[in-house]
């Protein structure tokens, strides 16, 4: 599959990701079933930050994982389960939340959706490509933008304008 090229940078704070994370888990309040959702899971490893903001703000506790091995940086490889939750809990996915951080190609969430495929899908973000995929969503960002989450980045000096080219 052709992938554009990452042109833009969208950095993303705690502080951020805590903001949208909670706007996602008002919106899938909304949402929810009559029986309300039943249990959360994760899509490791970056779901589980947004997943862990999106029960605490709903009261679930039941919270589970689910393991999908897809990129080795920015570089996609064919994704693959690599951890399942218990699917006697989850069974067919009704009433339950699948959290993750983003969206891109729509490759993982595919693989998901093959496992549980009446789970309700949520993210924080969104790419064009993968938007078919997610129930519900917060924040949308063009394909060729690479969003930074606050675990990969670190506070750092920068140049003093007047003197950047000295
Ligand atoms: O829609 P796709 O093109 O499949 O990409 C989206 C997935 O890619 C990233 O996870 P990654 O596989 O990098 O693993 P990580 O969450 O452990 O960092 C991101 O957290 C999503 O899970
Ligand atoms: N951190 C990060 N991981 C991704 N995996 C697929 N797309 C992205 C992205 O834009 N940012
Ligand atoms: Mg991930």
């Amino acid at each position: 599959m052709d992938r554009l090229p990452h042109e833009k940078g969208f950095h993303v704070s705690w502080d951020q990701l805590h903001r949208d994370a909670r706007a996602l888990a008002w919106r899938l309040q909304d949402a929810r079933p009559e029986a309300g959702w039943r249990a959360v899971v994760a899509i490791t490893r970056g779901g589980m930050a947004p997943a862990m903001i999106v029960a605490r703000e709903l009261d679930i506790r039941t919270v589970d994982t689910i393991s999908v091995k897809s990129y080795n940086h920015q570089t996609q490889a064919e994704p693959r389960i690599i951890k399942s939750p218990d699917m006697e809990m989850v069974g067919d996915g009704s009433g339950v939340l699948v959290v993750d951080d983003l969206v891109d190609t729509g490759r993982t969430l595919e693989v998901v959706k093959a496992a549980m495929p009446k789970a309700h899908i949520a993210t924080v973000y969104a790419k064009p490509q993968g938007r078919p995929q997610v129930d519900t969503f917060i924040t949308e960002v063009s394909q060729d933008t690479w969003i930074f989450f606050p675990w990969d980045m670190a506070l750092q000096y920068v140049k003093p304008y007047h003197g950047a080219d000295d």
